[in-house]
């Protein structure tokens, strides 16, 4: 059922404290929820907190304050193994760079008979082939990439192989942190593509942490705009992007690339010139 929320997110605080004397506040009073079977994307500049949220909400990142409840349950960060399980069942996280979760001496398809093994007990050998197989062609690959080493195997398809990872727990949730952002655009708009057909198909829910908002036209229903660890924006994705209210919004907008865009200058740059009050926002 799409509509109610699956992630509630409260009132979070989290600051780090770098030396003795500085502090960033990567997280400030942030507030927002997941709707099920919807998409909500975390837009921001780099350091604006979004990664941070996600860890958050996943537990791998301790709150100061503030809650994450899951499916109607309050998420806290646990070593337990049972609980980390648990969890896993219902959250699963894809990471900008798919390496990281692929063992390189090892064929793709055995990370996902890994995790076949700790989430489906039910199946034997035999079985978790099979479904190996089969999520390999839900992801649009074939047994000679189930049968590769990563290395063998372009970004998408590495990508591709995260996503199947992830299926591989059955989880309600993906979070997937930059999950497009390494690839080029063409192949980005076929993992996109996957990914809204997985969606419809298994009704998950993504949070979708991007700082491309042609990604976000996209996918998401409904956007977060962070800044300096808050939310300065949120609501359905075209009430946002087609009507900002806030400047920042409306910098960010302005300052995404569009098709026949020439980079001039980053956000960053236009952003310390609005602050220096040399452009209005
Ligand atoms: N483990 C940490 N220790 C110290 N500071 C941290 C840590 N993690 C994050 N920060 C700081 O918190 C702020 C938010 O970081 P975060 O990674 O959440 O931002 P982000 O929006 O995801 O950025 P990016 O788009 O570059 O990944 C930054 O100023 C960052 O330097």
């Amino acid at each position: 059922m799409s509509g109610a929320p699956i992630i509630e997110v409260e009132g979070l605080n989290r600051t780090f404290h770098i030396g003795r004397h500085s502090s960033v506040a990567a997280l400030d009073d942030v507030s927002c929820e997941l709707r099920a079977g919807t998409c909500l994307a975390v837009v921001g500049e780099s350091g604006s907190g979004k990664s941070t949220l996600a860890r958050v909400i996943v537990g791998l990142e301790t709150a100061d304050s503030g809650s994450v409840r899951i499916a109607g349950r309050e998420v806290k960060p646990t070593t337990s193994r049972a609980r980390l399980k648990e969890r896993a069942k219902l959250v699963q996280m894809v990471f900008q760079d798919p390496q990281g979760s692929l063992n390189r001496s090892l064929p793709v398809g055995a990370t996902i008979d890994e995790m076949l093994r700790a989430h489906r007990p039910d199946l034997d050998r035999a079985g978790r082939r099979a479904r190996v197989l089969e999520l390999f062609e839900e992801v649009g690959l074939t047994e000679r990439h189930a049968d590769a080493k990563p290395a063998a195997l372009s970004g998408g398809q590495k990508q591709r192989v995260a996503i199947a990872r992830a299926l591989a727990a059955e989880p309600e949730i993906i979070v997937l942190d930059e999950a497009v952002s390494a690839l080029d655009v063409s192949v980005q708009g076929q993992v996109l593509s996957l990914l809204k057909r997985l969606r419809a198909e298994h009704g998950l829910s993504y949070l979708f942490i991007t700082h491309d908002l042609s990604v976000v036209r996209d996918i998401a229903d409904d956007v977060v705009v962070m800044r300096e660890g808050r939310i300065i924006e949120q609501g359905a994705v075209d009430d946002v992007l087609d009507r900002p209210q806030e400047p920042y919004t409306r910098l960010l907008i302005a300052s995404a690339p569009r098709p026949g865009w020439k980079p001039r200058r980053g956000l960053r740059d236009v952003l310390l010139r609005s602050a220096a009050g040399e452009e209005k926002a």
